[in-house]
């Protein structure tokens, strides 16, 4: 038996040409690999011995070699192949060990040069797995150490069935991972040209963990992410059951609802159903913030997935623990926290921050096909706001704008939301139009007690007609922030000024569809 190993990570490499050896192997390997196995006592080929061709241009070509390809491509059933390798005193390879150079790792890496990256294009690796994996009929190919252990388990079983079944699985796995590898190589491409939406969109994603269903019951499902640790797999769960398809997907309406006040240096906290909050304010302490998020709806608040600023602190947890909520994530727990919270044993507890990465793409299905846009930017206050009414608004008013404008960003369009005093109290989200948006807001808010007067109100998009500053003026609200942009602008500040109304126009709108 031949192995080939050429690896940039060296991890279990000696352990398993150790093993490879037990079963009778020839090791042939490329400059580093053959050092660190020499290192550790072991024997093996430079891969020069065999092509007869040193390693040259800075290791640009080791091993694209007819004798390495021969090797690998020749069909064993078919005598002409035989022949033809034998002809060329040509060795079969048996096992090949490949991973590739860090190329994605080094394109993240903070000041690597074009030059830097460019070099971690690996030509050589991809090729001796894509022909071990063609020819996978005789040749074991093995690109991940994750894998090492179990490709030694069955070499050493020798259950010829065993090895067809693995010997699949492993190419099927090169496939997948030379696809992604060439990925990420296009993306770094498209990203130096500047071309945000290539001609041609390559998405490689990693299955993090399979889900035991998705929305319902009914449909299968599994969580793939773009990197092993980032984002929400950034999360550390501190305890509870497994999270689900729909815990996922309220978790990330969680953190976008709280994202805008990322920089506010009081607690913020939001209370999140079917990804859109149900209750969202900021409190000088972890439990204020919750308590007065709670406070909107919490009716609705049963069940929810909460996401806080600021660490949750002993008592903000016993007061959490009374409600039957789904998540809590923050970016830390106390020990007494974890205590409280981790005798509610349904509830699952993440930590650790999960910055949304402002270059990624937005990504969503349609039929045949994917609408790719940019992630929404920052939601920014007073940047480009202007005051289109008679009336300014006063501080308070001013405050309690900008709190809302931020609020209304994560709120499912057609979305309105009133606020107050540095808390949401009413919320109409999903409509079909925006005066019913404006309807159910201060609705909902009477329904449960708020009072409505001296309110400050948020529209993620423009009033298409009056009635929906009417409807808000009935209710008692005192000031409004919007995009503006309608034909109607006119009717509708006019009506605000009739009203005796505050309305800044901020010139952006924030649609979450
Ligand atoms: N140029 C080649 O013929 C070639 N053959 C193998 N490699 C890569 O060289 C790396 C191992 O190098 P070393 O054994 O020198 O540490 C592996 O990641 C392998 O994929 C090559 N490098 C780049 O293409």
């Amino acid at each position: 038996m031949r192995a080939l190993l050429s690896v940039s990570d060296k991890t279990g490499l000696v352990d398993l040409a150790r093993g490879l050896m037990a079963l009778g192997a020839e090791l042939v390997s490329t400059g580093g690999t053959a050092r660190a196995l020499r290192d550790a006592g072991l024997q093996v080929m430079d891969v020069s011995e065999i092509t007869g061709f040193p390693e040259m241009l800075d290791g640009r070509v080791k091993t694209l070699h007819p004798v390495v390809h021969g090797g690998l491509l020749a069909r064993r059933d078919l005598p002409g192949h035989m022949d033809a390798i034998a002809a060329h005193d040509i060795q079969p390879i048996d096992v090949v060990v490949v991973n590739l150079y860090p190329f994605r790792e080094t394109a993240a890496r903070p000041g690597a040069t074009r030059d830097d990256v460019v070099e971690q294009i690996d030509i050589g690796g991809p090729s001796m797995l894509r022909s071990a994996a063609k020819n996978h009929d005789a040749v074991t190919v093995v690109v991940d150490p994750a894998d090492y252990d179990e490709v030694l388990g069955v070499l050493r079983g020798a259950a010829a069935e065993d090895l067809r079944v693995l010997r699949r699985r492993l190419a099927a796995k090169v496939f997948a991972h030379t696809a992604a590898y060439d990925a990420a190589i296009a993306a770094w491409f498209a990203e130096q040209e500047g071309d945000r939406f290539p001609a041609r969109l390559t998405l490689a994603v990693e299955r993090a963990q399979g889900l035991r269903y998705g929305e319902n019951p009914h449909q299968r499902a599994a969580f793939y992410v773009e990197r092993r640790g980032a984002g929400l797999g950034a999360l550390v769960q501190r305890g509870g059951k497994e999270l689900s398809f729909n815990n996922l997907l309220d978790l990330e309406g969680a953190l976008l609802a709280t994202d805008p006040f990322a920089d506010e240096t009081r607690a913020c906290c939001a209370i999140v159903k079917h990804t859109t909050p149900c209750g969202l304010a900021i409190g000088a302490t972890a439990r204020e913030a919750y308590e007065k998020a709670l406070a909107c709806d919490p009716t609705s608040a049963f069940g929810g997935i909460i996401a806080l600023t600021v660490p949750v602190d002993d008592e903000a947890a016993e007061s959490i623990s009374r409600l039957f909520v789904e998540c809590v994530v923050a970016p830390e727990f106390t020990p007494g926290a974890i205590e409280t919270l981790g005798r509610k044993k349904n509830l699952r507890i993440l930590e650790g921050r999960a910055p949304a990465d402002p270059r990624a793409l937005d990504v969503k299905r349609v039929r045949g096909g994917l609408l790719v846009q940019d992630r929404l930017p920052a939601v920014s206050v007073d940047d480009g706001w202007t005051v289109v009414t008679d009336r300014a608004p006063t501080d308070e008013e001013l405050d309690d704008l900008r709190f809302a404008w931020r609020a209304v960003a994560s709120v499912k369009s057609n979305a309105i939301v009133l606020a107050r005093g540095g808390a949401t109290i009413g919320i109409g989200a999903g409509q079909m139009s925006r005066v019913d948006a404006s309807f159910l807001a201060g609705h909902k808010a009477r329904q449960l007690g708020h009072d409505t007067a001296g309110t400050a109100l948020a529209s993620d998009a423009f009033f298409p007609f009056r009635d929906g500053v009417d409807q808000a003026a009935a209710a008692g609200v005192r000031a409004i922030v919007q995009p503006g942009g309608s034909v109607r602008d006119a009717e509708v500040v006019a009506a605000a000024n009739e009203h005796g109304m505050a309305m800044v126009f901020t010139g952006v709108r924030l649609f979450r569809h």
